[in-house]
């Protein structure tokens, strides 16, 4: 498990990170979202030791980081393997020469290096491109082979800094189903730094949003979705838009998690306002066994009044009525 206790990054009067503090277990997953300059890559590079915090500590396993010397945390560094966002493969070596450059480093002899090199290879679908180059492999594989030189030296915690960033979806689905199998089979702690709301969705177990240095708000994926006051959870949530509003309507973004919400909820809200309710889009979220429900529904502007309550009674909930406009629904 990986803990970080008031961690603070200053350059000079700049304040980057302040006073960070959260923990991951090992088999979780724990996302880090922000916009660009909240600070994810100075969090990256405090969590990995490359950059010294100004104060406050990183903990593994018992052990903070923080206290050792230079000599003692090269060793301990191992136990933190690190994917980047373009997996920074040395372009002269293949596939299987990439993932053996840490044992290399080690002095790991030649033959336990290879078996090691086949056994990773297999862990990350890639037996049959090893001896390709990174230039014959996919975003996506090469992003495989940056996991399997990550899991090289057996870390514990795996530290994912914008791994997914720039991948297409449906490599962006495969190592994101990777990395849910290591936590899984190998009981990793992985910490996952990205900017993209959508990939959190399908990857986190915690989640904690990062702005200007500070952690605004954190919590598990399934109570953030499902809590109703969460901005966080609110953002979160997928957006399907396939309809525009009709003039004179107003938006609501409707969400729900219990199996008791009638299948026809939108015929009987519809009859016991006494008006049309449209829907605009609408999916279905399955985090950590439970189903959310989101749904973008149109309802005349003048029976806004009315509408947080008949919600409720099917039991469902809406936070606020949203402008069409900040949906991208033409009202
Ligand atoms: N070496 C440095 N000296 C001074 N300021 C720095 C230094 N490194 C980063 N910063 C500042 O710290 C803030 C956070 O930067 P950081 O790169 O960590 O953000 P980020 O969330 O990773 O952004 P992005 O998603 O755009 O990469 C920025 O305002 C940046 O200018």
């Amino acid at each position: 498990m990986i803990e970080v206790n008031d961690l603070t990054k200053a350059y000079g009067d700049t304040v980057v990170l302040d006073g960070l503090n959260f923990a991951v277990d090992s088999g979780e997953i724990f996302a880090v979202v922000g916009p660009s300059g909240a600070g994810k890559s100075t969090l990256a590079q405090c969590i990995n030791l490359l950059e010294r915090p100004t104060s406050g500590s990183v903990v593994v396993n018992g052990e903070d980081l923080t206290r050792l010397s230079y000599k003692q945390l090269r060793v301990a560094r191992r136990r933190i393997g690190t994917v980047f966002q373009s997996s920074s493969l040395l372009s002269r070596r293949t596939a299987a020469e990439n993932i053996a450059l840490p044992l290399e480093y080690l002095g790991v002899t030649k033959g336990e290096a290879e078996r090691r090199v086949r056994e990773l290879l297999d862990r990350v679908g890639l037996t049959d491109r090893a001896n390709a180059y990174p230039f014959q492999l996919s975003g996506g594989q090469r992003q495989r082979v940056g996991i399997a030189r990550a899991l090289a030296l057996r870390p514990s915690v795996l530290l994912s800094d914008e791994a997914t960033s720039g991948l297409d979806p449906q490599s962006t689905s495969s190592v994101v189903a990777l990395l849910r199998e290591l936590r899984d089979d190998l009981n990793l702690a992985i910490v996952f730094i990205t900017h993209e709301m959508n990939t959190v969705l399908e990857i986190a177990d915690s989640v904690a949003r990062l702005d200007r240095g500070s952690i605004v708000e954190s919590g598990r994926l399934v109570d953030l979705l499902t809590d109703h006051a969460s901005a966080l959870g609110r953002d979160l949530q997928p957006r399907r838009l396939d309809g525009d509003a009709k003039s004179g309507d107003a938006v609501w973004v409707v969400t729900y998690d219990s199996p008791d919400v009638p299948a026809d909820w939108i015929g009987r809200v519809a009859a016991d306002l006494g008006a049309p309710v449209s829907l605009l889009g609408a999916s279905v979220q399955v985090v950590g066994g439970v189903s959310i429900g989101s749904a973008t529904i149109g309802v005349a502007k003048d029976l806004s009044a009315h509408v947080p309550a008949t919600l409720a009674r099917y039991g469902l909930q809406t936070s606020s009525q949203h402008d069409a406009r900040t949906l991208g629904v033409v009202a």
